[in-house]
């Protein structure tokens, strides 16, 4: 019995069992307030090991002399001190000594981040966020130490310099390889990498990237034709997807995706829409990354594919300054470049953050625009003004962008459906001691979190009709609305009256705000222009016949990025 001989030899001091045992539960509680004080990840393996092995082990040592099966003793002891524990933790959260007890939320989501993981799992986050923004107003503790805001005025100090990317991004990144920059909290190291990224997406270097942009949308527009004469049901969401991901490799790499052309036969977009739809619950328990990422997944398959495209571009060169020209500094104009692991994740980075996002906002466009007629129309007429018949393709970045009716289009397919939904997420920097914000101390613990589908739907910011399509709010100040008024003795009248049109851009934030915004919302604007002028241009498009929409609204899902399903659309060449 080694542990006994053990027990004898370093001759504990004897403790009856009533002791004994609450020695395990004062074990368990010290291990709490260390936990709390000093914030030790689960991820820092050794710390990890003193505090959930070695304590639990040490404290059920007292109990050896009360029991004849050392398993009985560690069986109880370890489940006394992780009983003890959890309690522990449990009550403290929904204490009032918690920083947070004066935050209403839901009860099981103050308890344990376990729930928001569960919520991403199931895929009804943003409904649970909705009704609880609902039920108890603009600030809510989706967390146990985490508060969700919806408010404009607060927006620029929650997204502000020294509000950096909060915990729950270090479960989107691998802790064995460098950090993107779109996963690196601090701020001095996120400075640095963004100098890269600023260059590389400046106006000057997208309009470098422009004949790439022409190329791949008239690809695009070619295909489609394809089977618009072969009078084919083309499922818009599946060509809006190869699209971007083409573009995104031609930019990211230097080319090498070909999905319009071949078909996803490589399985590429199958294997980034796993890593999204793993990444949308593994990113709220941070500490379990590196355990989940041991497991086989899509994840190690795309990584190694990247490195392939890397090494392909440093050998082949590209005549193009895509994104890798700029990392990989070929200017000069930064004083380092970036090593090869930083490239592949960076390239990695931009396929993920670059191809979903414009995707699933160009197909929403679509939809939207399909389901109200008179805008399409509309938009089409602006299109065939400005780019008349027999006098060359709808691709002109300069007249595109000055397109009113065009470009109020795409805000209000970016305000409806934002391709990031829920999760603008920031804490405090570490070692400032936390933050005021409008009269609320963020502390250092405590992340805080921007829902931007919530504000792009509040009446206070977007009115009138905020969940409706209508392009027009960015265009009016003024709008009639028709409402009935039953005051003459019961006899309904209908009557009309002119309101302010609200159009708040403080609240419009798909792309995020402040210095870690997005980095390449003029390269997503160029591209989504250039693809849903070309292709009103070319074609009439309309919804399969008895296409039912809820199918698609029902489809629309927040997995931290926004997904969609199937769009089947029916197209026709115009003459
Ligand atoms: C419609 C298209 C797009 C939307 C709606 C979108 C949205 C966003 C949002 C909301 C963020 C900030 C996340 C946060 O604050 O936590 C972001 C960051 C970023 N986006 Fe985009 N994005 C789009 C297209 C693109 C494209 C085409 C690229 C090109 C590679 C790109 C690259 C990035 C990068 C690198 C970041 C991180 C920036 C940083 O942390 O400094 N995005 N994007």
């Amino acid at each position: 019995m080694p542990l006994l001989q053990v027990y004898e030899r370093f001759r504990l001091p004897e403790l009856d069992m009533r002791d004994a045992f609450l020695l395990v539960v004062a074990g368990a509680l010290v291990t709490h307030l260390i936990y709390k004080k000093y914030e030790v990840q689960p991820s820092s393996y050794f710390p990890t090991f003193l505090l959930l092995g070695l304590t639990p082990c040490l404290c059920s040592s007292f109990l050896l002399r009360h029991f004849s099966s050392p398993v009985t003793v560690y069986v109880l002891g370890f489940s006394t001190f992780y009983a003890s524990l959890l309690t522990s933790i449990a009550c403290y959260r929904l204490s009032p000594w918690h920083p947070l007890a004066r935050y209403p939320g839901p009860v099981l989501a103050k308890l344990t981040k376990f729930w928001i993981v569960y919520r991403f799992y199931r895929r009804d986050y943003l409904p649970n966020i909705i009704a609880a923004h609902k039920k108890y107003g603009d600030i809510v503790r989706m967390g146990p130490n985490e508060l969700s805001f919806v408010n404009a005025d607060l927006v620029p100090h929650l997204l502000a310099p020294d509000m950096p990317k909060g915990p729950s991004w270090d479960g989107r990144r691998n802790p064995d390889l460098p950090a993107s920059v779109i996963v690196t909290r601090s701020s001095k190291e996120h400075a640095q990498k963004r100098v890269f990224w600023s260059h590389a997406f400046s106006t000057t270097s997208v309009r470098d990237m422009q004949p790439t942009i022409t190329r791949r949308v008239l690809q695009l527009a070619e295909e489609l034709e394809k089977r618009a004469v072969a009078k084919q049901t083309v499922n818009i969401t599946e060509w809006m997807s190869f699209f971007a991901f083409d573009f995104m490799g031609d930019m990211a790499f230097g080319g090498g995706f070909e999905l319009m052309r071949d078909g996803d036969t490589r399985g590429l977009w199958k294997m980034m829409d796993e890593r999204v739809q793993g990444m949308a619950w593994q990113m709220h328990i941070p500490w379990a990354t590196r355990m989940f990422l041991k497991l086989p997944s899509k994840v190690e398959a795309f990584r190694k594919f990247t490195i392939e495209c890397a090494l392909q571009r440093m050998k082949n060169g590209s005549s193009v300054k895509d994104l890798f020209y700029h990392l990989h500094n070929e200017a000069n104009t930064v004083k380092r470049s970036l090593t090869l692991e930083e490239l592949v994740v960076s390239g990695e980075t931009a396929i993920v953050a670059g191809s979903d996002t414009t995707s699933t906002t160009m197909t929403g466009i679509w939809y939207f625009l399909l389901s109200h007629p008179e805008c399409y129309e509309r938009l089409q007429k602006e299109v065939d003004a400005a780019f008349p018949h027999g006098e060359g393709d709808a691709l002109d970045p300069v007249r595109l962008a000055e397109m009113k009716y065009l470009n109020a289009v795409i805000n209000e397919g970016l305000r409806l459906q934002p391709a990031i939904s829920t999760f603008l997420h920031r804490a405090p920097e570490q070692g400032s001691g936390g933050k005021w914000i409008g009269g609320h101390f963020i502390s250092e613990g405590t992340a805080v979190n921007v829902p931007p589908y919530l504000l792009h739907r509040d009446p206070r910011y977007f009115s009138p009709n905020p969940e409706s399509f209508w392009p027009d709010r960015w265009l009016q100040e003024e709008s009639t609305i028709s409402y009935t008024n039953n005051s003459t003795g019961g006899k309904e009248v209908k009557k009309e009256r002119r309101v302010k049109v609200i159009t708040d851009t403080a609240a419009f934030v798909p792309f995020s705000a402040g210095n870690r915004n997005c980095v390449g919302k003029n390269l997503a604007l160029t591209e989504m222009r250039a693809v849903i002028a070309l292709l009103m241009q070319r074609f009439e498009m309309r919804f399969v016949d008895g296409y039912d929409t809820r199918r698609f609204e029902e489809s629309v899902m927040d997995l931290f990025i926004t997904k969609v399903g199937e769009l089947p659309v029916r197209l026709t060449p115009r003459t």
